[in-house]
């Protein structure tokens, strides 16, 4: 796709995640790599549903600010995990409601904070990491990430939301709405007789993508 087409298709992914409640106000933000090797980020204080394809943010992978409106205060979370994981192509960061909700509670298994229930759940995402409580833009974010981004698809910033990575952003966004999801099921079931996919049934899954 070319930078045109990309730019359109992040407006376009975001005021559909906006309209559909996964954004509200501010909060979030959104980063793919460009074919000039350079990084689409969405504006600091931007809103997912008012995105203008000409005002996104360009970064270069060392953070610095090429054109477009002021970047994201967490670009730098984004590219730690674009240098660490190549296969990452885009990123997704949202204080969507259950996934949030889930992050703030304690005595969560800070390795995987959804054990799966669902397949779907270990083919798109695997396990879901948390990282310790950091205040927003703290750049000790992007060094907690750059420790896992080699090995994980998706991570949980405590009392704050997910951070979730794509093969390109509609694999990310996919990811993210998946991912929402299957929080929401881990809340609705809480307290409830769960029956957990073995680890055989897990070893099964593990691999076969989406
Ligand atoms: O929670 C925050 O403040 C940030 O992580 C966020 O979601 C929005 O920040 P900007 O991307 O700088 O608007
Ligand atoms: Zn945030």
């Amino acid at each position: 796709m070319t930078e045109q087409q990309l730019r359109e298709q992040m407006v376009t992914l975001a005021r559909s995640m906006f309209e559909r409640g996964y954004a509200t106000g501010g909060a979030g933000n959104l980063s793919l790599k460009l074919p000039s090797g350079y990084f689409l980020a969405t504006p600091t204080g931007s809103s997912f549903g008012r995105l203008d394809a000409e005002r996104l943010s360009v970064v270069d992978i060392d953070g610095n600010h090429i054109s477009g409106d002021r970047p994201s205060k967490e670009v730098a979370f984004h590219l730690a995990i674009y240098r660490n994981n190549h296969k990452c192509n885009a990123i997704v960061h949202l204080h969507s409601t259950y996934l949030t909700a889930l992050s703030c509670l304690e005595g969560l298994d800070t390795n995987n904070a959804i054990k799966p229930f669902t397949p779907y759940f270990v083919m798109r995402i695997g396990e879901l990491p948390v990282i310790p409580y950091l205040r927003p833009g703290d750049p000790r974010i992007a060094e907690e990430l750059a420790k896992r981004a080699a090995d994980y698809r998706a991570f949980l910033l405590a009392n704050h939301g997910p951070v979730i990575t794509g093969t390109d952003l509609i694999d990310a966004v996919d990811n993210a709405e998946e991912l929402e999801e299957t929080a929401k099921l881990a809340l609705m079931l809480d307290g409830k007789s769960i029956r957990y996919l073995s680890k055989e049934e897990i070893t099964d899954l593990q691999g076969r993508g989406k």
